[in-house]
């Protein structure tokens, strides 16, 4: 195993597993640290995922040196901390000081870079985009657990860490490899040992990929990973480039959708799968102290459900609802018992014949893979960028689509299921 990486949440690493896939490393993809039972013969890359995006800092840090320590110890050389293509933080972190904690460990200097032009993420003068929209003008402006009020990702990194954070920008990145790396020494001597990155293409990904290979950190979106494979293979660090796989055998069952993301994109697949007649059932937030409840709730409709079509279950809501229930609740605690609301209706999903899931959303697909007790999973083939389809390595035998929130197209929730044989 040559690269050992470390996302802050469970789509995050879906994310991940799929560029470093289908770029050619073979990779298989841990919750939490792997047992000693996880098999690595003929892997290349291991990604753990963790939930330690929103956390405190301190215990965010703990977790993400613990995943390296076990990484290094099963062989990693290079190590990938994997955050979000919008910079999912606060000013608290947890980007900086995980950044931080693990350039303790590995010494040397790294890269900030959550650029990943195919979801429409793009950085110019240390300013994310998304879209063509500033991030602060995005929809990330209205997340409910880190809004995002800041697009310049030198200040935003700046105000987590106390390394000073450089930038090699749009020309440095234009003028090819040699450009980064000519760069990457300039911020190095100005004392910089971390650097934003300019992206506007994957011919930059790949550009830097080849400039930063030798790096023992590299942080990033899953774009950051695009040259890498390349670049090892160059470098003769792996003997030969895998091909994906474009269809994945599936356990016989039937299928479901479980939305837990607010996302403008997950709020537009709702639609278009309700517009679709999929049979729907929005989860009631006025209820939501009743967990157990509603959880029987949902799985009473499920039962009178019999058609053979996917069906959904989402709480995914509008801006101004989201705001209201967690001006009731909390922030912290609307999200948990939403989220425990879907994991009790996935295991009850499983125990009913259900082995073919589609998750929205980072925090949700973690807390139903955690209560479906799935720890390992295989990666499938490509849906949209950044979502392909899993298979579990142990626990219940299951395909799980993990969709990060912002991702896919209007119709995700109705094609997804074509990859599957
Ligand atoms: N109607 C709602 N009101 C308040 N909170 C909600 C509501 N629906 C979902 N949530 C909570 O909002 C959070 C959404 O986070 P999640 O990571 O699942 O989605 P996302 O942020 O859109 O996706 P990603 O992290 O992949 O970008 C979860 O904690 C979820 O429980
Ligand atoms: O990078 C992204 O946008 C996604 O992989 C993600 O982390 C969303 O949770």
């Amino acid at each position: 195993m040559l690269l050992g990486c470390i996302a802050d949440d469970l789509t995050g690493a879906t994310d991940l597993s799929l560029m470093l896939t289908k770029e050619g490393l073979r990779t298989v993809q841990s919750t939490g640290v792997p047992g000693r039972d996880l098999n690595l013969d003929g892997v290349d890359a291991l990604v753990i995922a963790l939930k330690s995006r929103s956390i405190q800092a301190g215990e965010a840090v703990t977790q993400s040196i613990e995943a390296a320590h076990a990484l290094q110890a099963l062989g990693a050389q290079r190590l990938l901390f994997k955050y979000c293509s919008t910079f999912d933080s606060t000013d608290k972190g947890n980007i900086g000081p995980v950044t931080e904690a693990l350039l303790d460990l590995v010494g040397g200097e790294t890269i900030a870079c959550p650029a990943f032009p195919q979801a429409g993420r793009t950085i110019y003068a240390g300013q994310l985009f998304v879209n063509g929209v500033p991030l602060s003008e995005s929809p990330m402006k209205d997340h409910p657990l880190n809004p995002m009020h800041d697009s310049d990702l030198r200040r935003v990194l700046g105000r987590q860490t106390s390394l000073p954070v450089g930038l090699v920008g749009y020309e440095d990145v234009e003028a090819g490899p040699e450009g980064v790396r000519s760069a990457l020494a300039r911020e190095k001597a100005a004392g910089c040992r971390i650097a934003i990155i300019d992206v506007l293409t994957d011919r930059h990904l790949r550009d830097i990929g080849a400039a930063t290979a030798h790096l023992s950190l590299i942080t990033g979106g899953s774009g950051i990973a695009m040259g890498l494979p390349a670049a090892y293979l160059a470098a003769g660090l792996i003997e030969r480039l895998t091909p994906p796989r474009r269809v994945m055998a599936a356990p016989v069952g039937r299928a479901a959708i479980l939305a837990g993301s607010c996302s403008a994109a997950t709020r537009q697949q709702v639609a278009t799968a309700i517009a679709a007649g999929l049979p729907t059932f929005q989860l009631d937030t006025a209820r939501l102290a009743e967990v157990s409840q509603s959880v029987a709730d949902v799985l009473s409709w499920v039962d009178r459900q019999t058609g053979v079509e996917p069906i959904l279950i989402y709480s995914s809501a509008d801006p101004d609802l989201v705001r209201e229930t967690q001006a009731r609740l909390g922030r912290d605690a609307a999200g948990r018992m939403i989220e425990e609301m879907l994991a009790g209706t996935a295991r009850g999903l499983l125990e009913r014949g259900f082995t073919r899931l589609l998750v929205a959303g980072g925090e949700t697909s973690g807390a139903v893979v955690q209560g479906l007790g799935a720890r390992s999973l295989s990666i499938g083939p490509e849906i949209d960028p950044g979502v392909p389809w899993t298979r579990t390595l142990d626990g219940p035998d299951m395909a799980l689509a993990l969709k990060s929130g912002n991702f896919g197209t209007t119709d995700f929730f109705l094609k997804a299921w074509a990859q599957l044989s």
